[in-house]
């Protein structure tokens, strides 16, 4: 049985974002631990730690990982009495989603964060990305993050490259032939064109856009595409997202010159991920990542993650303890 992770979350959203620290990503990285898992970093190296500061659990407070990194202490993850089997607390599907609301994260745009993760079959990370401007346009005044009806010169869509085009691009795979991608937002029909032009067969998403008229013609129109080329799509539950990643607060009203009609209410179905005051950095996204992957290890005692990362910011490749399947070694008969 798959347990919501949600649901084992004692804490509110606002208490995760009332967590008021400096290291914001290193919050984020230890509520990863602390809310959705029995697992948590050794204890005992926060015993001094405001327990507010961090959010609070009903087992222990956590040191930001990169306090705990500083120590040179060893980081370990342990297992709680109440805790099952690892592999049920986080599916490879949860994994890759939250991977992909990380990603989102990176994103400038002020309302709309969209995050990708493309997998392999044999469940690798091959290419992430999120929606961002091309590389070098980052001036503002010529590349605005804002829309504008009247001219398209000063529209963000004229520029930004959506998240799963810049997971395609991003791959480090030679083929994408049936890779899955795990995207934020249901893919527009740009997006859907990539997708399946670059091979890859399988659609998980967790929002719709909004519900406007222009939106579901076009959602229905990249479901008819999919089915023509074969690709599957299914919505991943929301709930499965770590809390942290996403965001709860108001988006802050972008500066928008010729706001169009549309873009001026928006859905709760909506937030791919908004919060445009958040802010994490590339060490806490792939030590996140790291984090993550180690959530999928079944030794009871030590769970350890591992996330190799090119000079590009991309993932080349994550891994975490594991036995060897075909010795017939079990944690449960090893001596310990
Ligand atoms: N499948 C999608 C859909 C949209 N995006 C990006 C493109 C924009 O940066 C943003 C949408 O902005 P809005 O119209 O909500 O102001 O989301 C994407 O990357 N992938």
């Amino acid at each position: 049985m798959k347990r919501s992770l949600k649901s084992n979350n004692s804490a509110t959203n606002e208490e995760n974002e009332g967590a008021s620290c400096s290291k914001i990503g290193s919050t984020h990285i230890n509520n990863l631990y602390t809310k959705n898992t029995g697992c948590n970093i050794n204890p005992q190296m926060n015993a001094d730690e405001p327990e507010a500061q961090y959010g609070s659990t009903n087992d222990t407070t956590l040191k930001p990982v990169n306090d705990i990194m500083d120590n040179n202490s060893s980081i370990e993850i342990e297992k709680k009495s109440n805790d099952r089997e690892p592999k049920e607390d986080f599916s490879w599907d949860d994994f890759f989603m939250a991977t992909a609301f990380l990603m989102a994260k990176h994103s400038k745009d002020p309302t709309t964060k969209v995050g990708a993760c493309i997998v392999s079959s044999d469940n690798k990370i091959v290419g992430t990305g999120f929606n961002e401007m091309p590389r070098g346009c980052s001036n503002e005044v010529d590349f605005p993050w804002s829309k504008n009806k009247e001219d398209p010169l000063k529209d963000k869509r004229t520029y930004v490259c959506h998240a799963e085009l810049n997971a395609v691009l991003n791959t480090n795979s030679i083929s994408l032939q049936k890779c899955i991608i795990y995207v934020s937002l249901f893919p527009c029909c740009e997006c859907a064109k990539i997708i399946i032009q670059s091979g890859i067969k399988n659609v998980v998403f967790s929002y719709y856009r909004n519900e406007k008229l222009k939106n579901i013609k076009e959602n229905e129109t990249v479901k008819t595409m999919f089915d023509e080329s074969d690709v599957t799509f299914r919505p991943h539950p929301e709930q499965d997202i770590p809390p942290e990643l996403k965001t709860a607060r108001e988006p802050v009203k972008p500066q928008i010159i010729a706001i169009e009609p549309e873009a001026q209410t928006s859905s709760t179905n909506e937030t791919a991920c908004r919060n445009p005051n958040e802010d994490i950095s590339w060490d806490d996204f792939f030590m996140a990542t790291v984090f993550l992957m180690a959530k999928r290890s079944n030794d009871p005692v030590t769970k350890g993650g591992a996330c190799i990362v090119s000079s590009e910011n991309k993932i080349v490749a994550t891994g975490y303890n594991t036995l060897c399947s075909y010795n017939g070694l079990s944690y449960g008969n090893m001596p310990r």
